[in-house]
Protein backbone atom coordinates (compact mmCIF):
# COMPACT_ATOMS: atom_id res chain seq x y z
CA UNK A 1 0.00 0.00 0.00
CA UNK A 2 1.23 3.40 -0.85
CA UNK A 3 2.26 5.35 2.24
CA UNK A 4 3.52 8.53 0.82
CA UNK A 5 2.97 10.44 -2.87
CA UNK A 6 5.51 13.29 -3.76
CA UNK A 7 4.44 15.02 -6.51
CA UNK A 8 5.32 17.89 -8.47
CA UNK A 9 3.59 20.72 -7.00
CA UNK A 10 -0.09 21.54 -8.48
CA UNK A 11 -1.91 24.22 -9.57
CA UNK A 12 -5.66 24.87 -9.54
CA UNK A 13 -7.08 26.46 -12.57
CA UNK A 14 -10.52 27.55 -11.16
CA UNK A 15 -10.60 29.20 -7.74
CA UNK A 16 -12.75 31.90 -5.96
CA UNK A 17 -10.81 33.76 -3.82
CA UNK A 18 -13.34 36.89 -3.31
CA UNK A 19 -11.68 39.97 -1.61
CA UNK A 20 -10.83 41.63 1.27
CA UNK A 21 -10.96 40.14 4.55
CA UNK A 22 -13.21 36.83 3.01
CA UNK A 23 -9.73 36.32 0.89
CA UNK A 24 -7.24 37.19 3.42
CA UNK A 25 -8.72 34.16 5.35
CA UNK A 26 -9.03 31.48 2.43
CA UNK A 27 -5.86 32.36 0.51
CA UNK A 28 -3.46 30.36 2.88
CA UNK A 29 -5.66 27.25 2.34
CA UNK A 30 -4.52 27.72 -1.37
CA UNK A 31 -1.09 28.62 -0.91
CA UNK A 32 -0.38 26.10 0.97
CA UNK A 33 -1.06 23.32 -1.77
CA UNK A 34 -0.79 25.52 -4.65
CA UNK A 35 1.81 27.33 -6.48
CA UNK A 36 -0.66 29.16 -9.13
CA UNK A 37 -4.58 29.41 -9.40
CA UNK A 38 -6.78 30.99 -12.00
CA UNK A 39 -8.69 33.60 -10.12
CA UNK A 40 -12.40 34.24 -11.20
CA UNK A 41 -13.80 37.35 -11.25
CA UNK A 42 -17.06 37.50 -10.54
CA UNK A 43 -16.60 40.03 -7.44
CA UNK A 44 -19.20 42.16 -7.34
CA UNK A 45 -18.32 44.53 -9.00
CA UNK A 46 -16.81 41.71 -10.96
CA UNK A 47 -13.24 42.11 -12.75
CA UNK A 48 -14.17 43.39 -16.37
CA UNK A 49 -11.11 45.42 -17.07
CA UNK A 50 -7.92 44.72 -17.09
CA UNK A 51 -6.78 47.59 -14.62
CA UNK A 52 -9.34 46.17 -11.86
CA UNK A 53 -7.82 43.06 -12.65
CA UNK A 54 -3.62 44.81 -11.94
CA UNK A 55 -5.53 46.33 -8.38
CA UNK A 56 -7.21 42.65 -7.59
CA UNK A 57 -4.02 41.13 -8.27
CA UNK A 58 -2.19 43.45 -6.03
CA UNK A 59 -4.37 43.11 -3.17
CA UNK A 60 -3.78 39.06 -3.24
CA UNK A 61 -0.34 39.78 -3.20
CA UNK A 62 -0.50 42.03 -0.09
CA UNK A 63 -2.78 39.44 1.70
CA UNK A 64 -0.34 36.79 1.37
CA UNK A 65 1.40 36.00 4.60
CA UNK A 66 4.49 36.40 4.95
CA UNK A 67 6.74 33.65 3.74
CA UNK A 68 4.53 32.23 1.50
CA UNK A 69 4.85 31.59 -2.73
CA UNK A 70 2.16 32.15 -4.54
CA UNK A 71 0.98 33.24 -8.53
CA UNK A 72 -2.46 34.57 -8.96
CA UNK A 73 -3.38 34.28 -12.70
CA UNK A 74 -5.60 37.01 -13.21
CA UNK A 75 -9.15 36.64 -14.93
CA UNK A 76 -11.75 39.04 -17.03
CA UNK A 77 -15.05 38.81 -16.67
CA UNK A 78 -16.84 38.62 -20.16
CA UNK A 79 -19.83 41.25 -20.72
CA UNK A 80 -22.06 42.17 -23.44
CA UNK A 81 -19.56 45.33 -23.91
CA UNK A 82 -16.22 43.91 -23.51
CA UNK A 83 -14.01 45.16 -26.23
CA UNK A 84 -11.72 43.77 -28.61
CA UNK A 85 -9.15 46.44 -27.53
CA UNK A 86 -9.69 45.17 -23.36
CA UNK A 87 -9.05 41.73 -24.67
CA UNK A 88 -5.96 43.08 -26.53
CA UNK A 89 -4.93 44.90 -23.66
CA UNK A 90 -5.34 41.83 -21.37
CA UNK A 91 -2.81 39.84 -23.09
CA UNK A 92 -0.77 42.58 -23.37
CA UNK A 93 -0.82 42.81 -19.72
CA UNK A 94 0.44 39.80 -19.01
CA UNK A 95 -0.83 38.98 -15.95
CA UNK A 96 -4.39 38.33 -17.02
CA UNK A 97 -4.59 34.58 -18.50
CA UNK A 98 -8.19 33.79 -20.02
CA UNK A 99 -11.66 35.55 -20.18
CA UNK A 100 -14.55 33.87 -18.34
CA UNK A 101 -18.12 33.49 -19.72
CA UNK A 102 -20.94 33.80 -16.81
CA UNK A 103 -24.20 33.16 -18.95
CA UNK A 104 -26.47 36.12 -16.79
CA UNK A 105 -27.77 34.59 -13.87
CA UNK A 106 -26.45 30.92 -14.36
CA UNK A 107 -24.32 30.89 -11.05
CA UNK A 108 -22.96 33.35 -7.85
CA UNK A 109 -22.91 37.00 -8.96
CA UNK A 110 -23.77 36.48 -12.77
CA UNK A 111 -25.94 39.09 -13.12
CA UNK A 112 -23.27 41.42 -15.16
CA UNK A 113 -22.98 38.31 -17.19
CA UNK A 114 -23.42 37.75 -20.68
CA UNK A 115 -26.85 37.94 -22.69
CA UNK A 116 -26.28 36.43 -25.52
CA UNK A 117 -22.92 35.44 -27.10
CA UNK A 118 -23.21 36.37 -30.13
CA UNK A 119 -23.19 40.60 -29.23
CA UNK A 120 -19.47 39.34 -27.76
CA UNK A 121 -17.74 38.14 -30.95
CA UNK A 122 -15.64 40.96 -31.33
CA UNK A 123 -14.14 40.26 -28.23
CA UNK A 124 -13.91 36.29 -28.76
CA UNK A 125 -12.58 36.88 -32.23
CA UNK A 126 -9.39 38.89 -30.65
CA UNK A 127 -9.32 36.00 -28.10
CA UNK A 128 -9.10 33.29 -30.92
CA UNK A 129 -6.31 35.64 -32.64
CA UNK A 130 -4.09 36.35 -29.39
CA UNK A 131 -4.70 32.94 -28.06
CA UNK A 132 -6.26 33.69 -24.51
CA UNK A 133 -8.29 30.80 -23.47
CA UNK A 134 -12.15 31.32 -22.79
CA UNK A 135 -13.54 29.39 -19.52
CA UNK A 136 -17.04 28.56 -19.46
CA UNK A 137 -19.40 28.47 -16.86
CA UNK A 138 -21.10 25.91 -19.23
CA UNK A 139 -25.15 25.95 -18.33
CA UNK A 140 -27.88 27.09 -19.93
CA UNK A 141 -30.40 29.91 -18.32
CA UNK A 142 -33.86 29.50 -19.67
CA UNK A 143 -36.35 28.57 -17.42
CA UNK A 144 -37.80 25.98 -19.62
CA UNK A 145 -34.49 23.83 -18.86
CA UNK A 146 -34.58 21.55 -15.96
CA UNK A 147 -31.22 22.64 -13.53
CA UNK A 148 -30.26 19.17 -14.14
CA UNK A 149 -29.84 19.49 -18.07
CA UNK A 150 -28.60 22.79 -18.65
CA UNK A 151 -24.85 21.49 -19.03
CA UNK A 152 -25.90 18.89 -21.54
CA UNK A 153 -27.89 21.71 -23.30
CA UNK A 154 -25.50 24.11 -23.06
CA UNK A 155 -23.25 21.66 -25.31
CA UNK A 156 -25.82 21.64 -27.92
CA UNK A 157 -26.83 25.42 -27.70
CA UNK A 158 -23.72 26.79 -27.23
CA UNK A 159 -20.94 24.71 -27.19
CA UNK A 160 -21.40 23.49 -30.67
CA UNK A 161 -22.04 26.91 -32.51
CA UNK A 162 -19.06 28.48 -30.81
CA UNK A 163 -16.55 26.16 -32.09
CA UNK A 164 -17.76 26.13 -35.41
CA UNK A 165 -17.91 29.96 -35.66
CA UNK A 166 -14.21 30.17 -33.98
CA UNK A 167 -12.64 26.97 -34.46
CA UNK A 168 -9.07 27.82 -33.00
CA UNK A 169 -10.45 29.16 -30.05
CA UNK A 170 -8.78 27.81 -26.64
CA UNK A 171 -11.52 26.84 -24.62
CA UNK A 172 -12.05 25.09 -21.51
CA UNK A 173 -14.98 23.85 -20.33
CA UNK A 174 -15.00 24.63 -16.63
CA UNK A 175 -16.17 22.11 -13.57
CA UNK A 176 -17.66 19.86 -15.74
CA UNK A 177 -20.42 17.66 -14.36
CA UNK A 178 -21.94 15.36 -17.06
CA UNK A 179 -20.75 12.35 -19.02
CA UNK A 180 -22.26 14.45 -22.02
CA UNK A 181 -19.73 17.10 -21.02
CA UNK A 182 -16.75 14.57 -20.79
CA UNK A 183 -17.50 12.75 -23.94
CA UNK A 184 -18.04 15.84 -25.80
CA UNK A 185 -14.45 17.23 -24.48
CA UNK A 186 -12.66 14.01 -25.21
CA UNK A 187 -13.56 14.12 -28.65
CA UNK A 188 -13.15 17.96 -29.19
CA UNK A 189 -9.82 19.34 -30.76
CA UNK A 190 -6.78 19.54 -28.62
CA UNK A 191 -7.73 23.41 -28.23
CA UNK A 192 -10.88 21.90 -25.93
CA UNK A 193 -10.51 21.00 -22.50
CA UNK A 194 -11.92 20.66 -19.16
CA UNK A 195 -11.71 21.29 -15.62
CA UNK A 196 -12.78 18.95 -12.27
CA UNK A 197 -13.56 19.53 -9.02
CA UNK A 198 -13.16 17.88 -6.30
CA UNK A 199 -17.17 17.15 -5.01
CA UNK A 200 -18.63 16.41 -8.85
CA UNK A 201 -15.61 13.41 -8.69
CA UNK A 202 -16.52 11.90 -5.13
CA UNK A 203 -20.55 12.87 -5.14
CA UNK A 204 -23.43 12.37 -6.66
CA UNK A 205 -26.79 14.12 -6.11
CA UNK A 206 -27.95 11.80 -3.11
CA UNK A 207 -25.02 13.40 -1.01
CA UNK A 208 -26.91 16.55 -1.24
CA UNK A 209 -30.85 14.95 -0.92
CA UNK A 210 -30.62 11.89 1.25
CA UNK A 211 -31.34 11.88 4.62
CA UNK A 212 -32.58 15.62 4.40
CA UNK A 213 -31.52 18.44 2.44
CA UNK A 214 -27.28 19.25 2.52
CA UNK A 215 -26.47 22.75 1.57
CA UNK A 216 -22.92 22.69 1.63
CA UNK A 217 -23.15 20.12 -1.50
CA UNK A 218 -25.31 22.60 -2.98
CA UNK A 219 -23.24 24.52 -6.20
CA UNK A 220 -23.20 24.90 -9.42
CA UNK A 221 -23.09 23.03 -11.68
CA UNK A 222 -25.55 21.47 -9.33
CA UNK A 223 -24.28 17.10 -8.38
CA UNK A 224 -25.36 14.94 -10.50
CA UNK A 225 -26.95 10.77 -10.41
CA UNK A 226 -23.89 8.60 -9.98
CA UNK A 227 -23.21 7.46 -13.92
CA UNK A 228 -22.05 10.90 -14.45
CA UNK A 229 -20.26 10.92 -11.62
CA UNK A 230 -18.59 7.65 -13.17
CA UNK A 231 -17.65 9.21 -16.56
CA UNK A 232 -16.20 12.18 -14.49
CA UNK A 233 -14.05 10.17 -13.05
CA UNK A 234 -12.70 8.06 -15.76
CA UNK A 235 -12.21 11.18 -17.74
CA UNK A 236 -10.11 12.50 -14.77
CA UNK A 237 -7.71 9.31 -14.56
CA UNK A 238 -7.30 8.93 -18.19
CA UNK A 239 -4.17 10.43 -18.63
CA UNK A 240 -5.85 12.67 -21.56
CA UNK A 241 -4.01 16.34 -21.35
CA UNK A 242 -7.65 17.81 -21.70
CA UNK A 243 -8.77 17.21 -18.38
CA UNK A 244 -7.14 19.13 -15.65
CA UNK A 245 -7.39 20.19 -12.07
CA UNK A 246 -9.93 23.04 -10.80
CA UNK A 247 -11.42 23.11 -7.30
CA UNK A 248 -14.18 25.54 -7.83
CA UNK A 249 -13.61 26.31 -4.31
CA UNK A 250 -16.49 28.96 -3.80
CA UNK A 251 -16.43 30.02 -0.04
CA UNK A 252 -19.98 31.43 1.56
CA UNK A 253 -20.35 32.16 5.11
CA UNK A 254 -22.61 29.17 6.67
CA UNK A 255 -25.64 31.30 7.54
CA UNK A 256 -25.50 32.06 4.17
CA UNK A 257 -25.79 28.31 2.53
CA UNK A 258 -28.06 27.08 6.04
CA UNK A 259 -30.38 29.58 4.63
CA UNK A 260 -34.06 29.54 3.05
CA UNK A 261 -32.58 30.67 -0.26
CA UNK A 262 -29.07 29.04 0.17
CA UNK A 263 -25.98 30.05 -2.20
CA UNK A 264 -23.94 27.63 -4.43
CA UNK A 265 -20.09 26.69 -3.82
CA UNK A 266 -18.63 24.29 -1.83
CA UNK A 267 -15.39 25.31 -0.18
CA UNK A 268 -12.38 22.77 -0.73
CA UNK A 269 -9.82 24.77 -0.90
CA UNK A 270 -8.86 23.65 2.58
CA UNK A 271 -7.77 20.20 1.58
CA UNK A 272 -8.17 20.08 -1.91
CA UNK A 273 -4.97 18.15 -3.29
CA UNK A 274 -6.11 15.46 -0.32
CA UNK A 275 -9.64 15.21 -1.43
CA UNK A 276 -8.63 14.48 -5.12
CA UNK A 277 -6.04 11.95 -3.90
CA UNK A 278 -9.26 10.12 -2.16
CA UNK A 279 -11.08 10.32 -5.35
CA UNK A 280 -8.03 8.97 -7.41
CA UNK A 281 -7.38 6.37 -4.95
CA UNK A 282 -10.89 4.96 -5.28
CA UNK A 283 -10.90 4.90 -8.81
CA UNK A 284 -7.36 2.68 -8.20
CA UNK A 285 -5.29 5.67 -10.13
CA UNK A 286 -2.66 7.53 -7.49
CA UNK A 287 -0.21 7.23 -10.77
CA UNK A 288 -2.14 9.45 -12.89
CA UNK A 289 -2.95 12.23 -10.10
CA UNK A 290 0.01 13.95 -10.66
CA UNK A 291 -0.47 14.84 -14.16
CA UNK A 292 -3.96 15.51 -13.85
CA UNK A 293 -3.10 18.16 -11.30
CA UNK A 294 0.17 19.45 -12.21
CA UNK A 295 1.34 18.42 -15.77
CA UNK A 296 -1.93 19.51 -18.17
CA UNK A 297 -2.99 22.95 -16.88
CA UNK A 298 0.25 24.50 -17.17
CA UNK A 299 0.75 23.07 -20.56
CA UNK A 300 -2.89 24.16 -22.21
CA UNK A 301 -2.43 27.61 -20.51
CA UNK A 302 1.45 27.30 -21.95
CA UNK A 303 2.99 28.20 -18.73
CA UNK A 304 5.96 26.55 -17.08
CA UNK A 305 5.28 23.55 -15.14
CA UNK A 306 6.33 24.01 -11.49
CA UNK A 307 9.44 22.68 -10.73
CA UNK A 308 9.37 21.76 -6.87
CA UNK A 309 7.09 19.03 -5.22
CA UNK A 310 4.57 18.59 -2.16
CA UNK A 311 4.45 15.40 -0.67
CA UNK A 312 1.06 13.69 0.89
CA UNK A 313 1.00 10.72 3.58
CA UNK A 314 -1.07 8.37 4.61
CA UNK A 315 -2.54 9.67 7.69
CA UNK A 316 -5.87 9.91 9.26
CA UNK A 317 -7.68 13.20 10.55
CA UNK A 318 -10.43 14.69 10.80
CA UNK A 319 -11.64 17.58 8.42
CA UNK A 320 -12.74 20.44 11.32
CA UNK A 321 -16.36 21.42 11.37
CA UNK A 322 -16.13 24.98 10.27
CA UNK A 323 -13.25 27.21 8.98
CA UNK A 324 -12.60 31.19 9.88
CA UNK A 325 -13.77 33.45 7.02
CA UNK A 326 -13.36 37.23 7.66
CA UNK A 327 -15.40 37.49 10.99
CA UNK A 328 -17.47 34.64 9.86
CA UNK A 329 -17.24 30.77 9.35
CA UNK A 330 -17.82 28.71 7.01
CA UNK A 331 -18.14 24.60 6.51
CA UNK A 332 -15.66 23.07 4.10
CA UNK A 333 -16.40 20.04 2.08
CA UNK A 334 -16.10 17.32 4.15
CA UNK A 335 -16.48 18.92 7.24
CA UNK A 336 -16.22 16.78 10.77
CA UNK A 337 -15.32 13.70 8.50
CA UNK A 338 -12.34 11.49 8.73
CA UNK A 339 -9.82 12.28 6.03
CA UNK A 340 -7.22 9.67 4.04
CA UNK A 341 -4.17 11.74 3.14
CA UNK A 342 -1.95 14.29 4.94
CA UNK A 343 -0.43 17.26 3.22
CA UNK A 344 3.22 17.30 4.52
CA UNK A 345 4.16 20.91 5.61
CA UNK A 346 6.85 22.04 3.41
CA UNK A 347 10.34 23.61 3.68
CA UNK A 348 9.52 26.53 1.14
CA UNK A 349 7.14 28.16 3.86
N1 LIG B 1 -19.68 26.98 -8.28
C1 LIG B 1 -20.54 27.61 -7.53
O1 LIG B 1 -21.53 27.00 -7.11
N2 LIG B 1 -20.37 28.90 -7.17
C2 LIG B 1 -19.36 29.81 -7.63
C3 LIG B 1 -19.62 30.32 -9.02
C4 LIG B 1 -19.38 29.31 -10.12
O2 LIG B 1 -18.26 28.83 -10.31
O3 LIG B 1 -20.31 28.99 -10.87
C5 LIG B 1 -19.25 30.98 -6.66
O4 LIG B 1 -18.64 31.99 -7.00
O5 LIG B 1 -19.77 30.88 -5.53
ZN1 LIG C 1 -19.20 28.31 -12.55
ZN1 LIG D 1 -16.42 28.68 -10.07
Amino acid sequence: MTTTLTLTRPDDWHLHLRDDALMASVLPDTARQFARAIVMPNLRPPVTTTEQAVAYRERILAALPAGMKFEPLMTLYLTDNTSADEIRKAKASGIVHAVKLYPAGATTNSDAGVTDLRKTYAALEAMQECGLPFLVHGEVTSADIDIFDREAVFIERVMQPLMRDLPELRVVFEHITTKDAAEYVAAAPANVAATLTPQHLLYNRNAMLVGGIRPHFYCLPILKRETHREALVKAATSGSPKFFLGTDSAPHAQHTKENACGCAGCYSAHAAIELYAEAFEAADALDKLEAFASFHGPDFYRLPRNTDTITLRREEWHMPHTVEFGGSNLVPLKAGEKMKWKLMPSFTE
